[in-house]
């Protein structure tokens, strides 16, 4: 990251305003504001409950699979509102790709889970099907590793390789963000750090925002981070910020370990 440019003059790829949700009566996110760099990884920590993984699953709108969903407020994707009626959620399904917590390959063979969504937005050609399996899993540093085996089960492969297989199929669709939801939290270290180092490469070419309980995680490897608290942002700045001189003391406190 250019440290003579400030968070405020960055592109961004997402800008959030005054934005609100409720499951049912519980409020759990209030009146965010939140402008998301391009192609820059911004990481979301806080503690336990406090809104992390329901606000990156509106960034795609999979928060409204939950039915007492409400909300209010804003968020535009590359400058569009993403909650306008006329606004193609399948659009932003493919631009905005997902990795959960726990690896979650299909019950398919390697080469089948990263050709399946290519082959659902229509791709048949098996020289071009080829071609983005072998680029999808070298984007994601597995390549290497799963080469010779791509018609053996996805089952088969460890925890930290179904993980990069994962965000190898995410790849395969050409999102242009990625928003990974605790991605090593269920990984040894040696499989976390790879997937840390994958993260930096990756944010070459995409977006990435990151909710991790590993602030050491968050310092590492993110350009900004969101400090959230029962469903606020308490505070967001340069993660160096952050980290080393944070504006508020409930921020201090969390990254001191005194709460959380
Ligand atoms: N499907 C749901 N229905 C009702 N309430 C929900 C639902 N999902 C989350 N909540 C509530 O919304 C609040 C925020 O939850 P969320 O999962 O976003 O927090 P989080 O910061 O990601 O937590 P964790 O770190 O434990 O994963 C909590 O009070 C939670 O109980």
């Amino acid at each position: 990251m250019n440290p003579e440019v400030s968070l405020k003059d960055k592109k961004m790829i997402y800008t959030v305003k005054d934005f609100n949700l409720w499951y049912g009566n519980t409020h759990a996110l209030k009146n965010i504001q939140l402008d998301i760099p391009t192609k820059e990884v911004t990481a979301i920590i806080g503690p336990s409950g406090c809104g992390k993984s329901t606000f990156i699953k509106t960034l795609n709108r999979m928060v409204e699979l939950v039915p007492s969903v409400k909300m209010t407020g804003s968020i535009n994707y590359n400058e569009q509102n993403i909650f306008d009626p006329r606004y193609k959620v399948e659009q932003l399904r493919t631009d905005v790709g997902m990795v959960f917590q726990k690896p979650n390959p299909f019950p398919k063979s390697i080469y089948e889970n990263i050709a399946y969504g290519p082959k659902i937005h229509g791709v048949k050609d098996k020289t071009v099907l080829d071609e983005v399996v072998e680029k999808s899993l070298k984007g994601a540093a597995l390549w290497d590793e799963v080469k010779d085996r791509l018609k053996e089960n996805a089952f088969g492969l460890s925890g930290g390789q179904q993980q990069r297989l994962c965000i190898a199929r995410s790849l395969a669709v050409e999102p242009e963000v990625l928003l990974m939801d605790e991605p090593t939290s269920a990984l040894d270290p040696i499989s976390t750090s790879k997937v840390e180092d994958l993260i930096q490469t990756l944010k070459k070419d995409y977006s990435i925002i990151i909710v991790t309980h590993n602030m050491q995680q968050a310092a590492r490897i993110s350009d900004q981070t969101a400090f959230f608290l029962n469903g606020e942002v308490v505070e967001y700045d340069k993660t160096e910020i952050i980290y080393s001189n944070p504006n508020d003391k409930r921020t201090d406190d969390y990254i001191s370990g005194k709460f959380g």
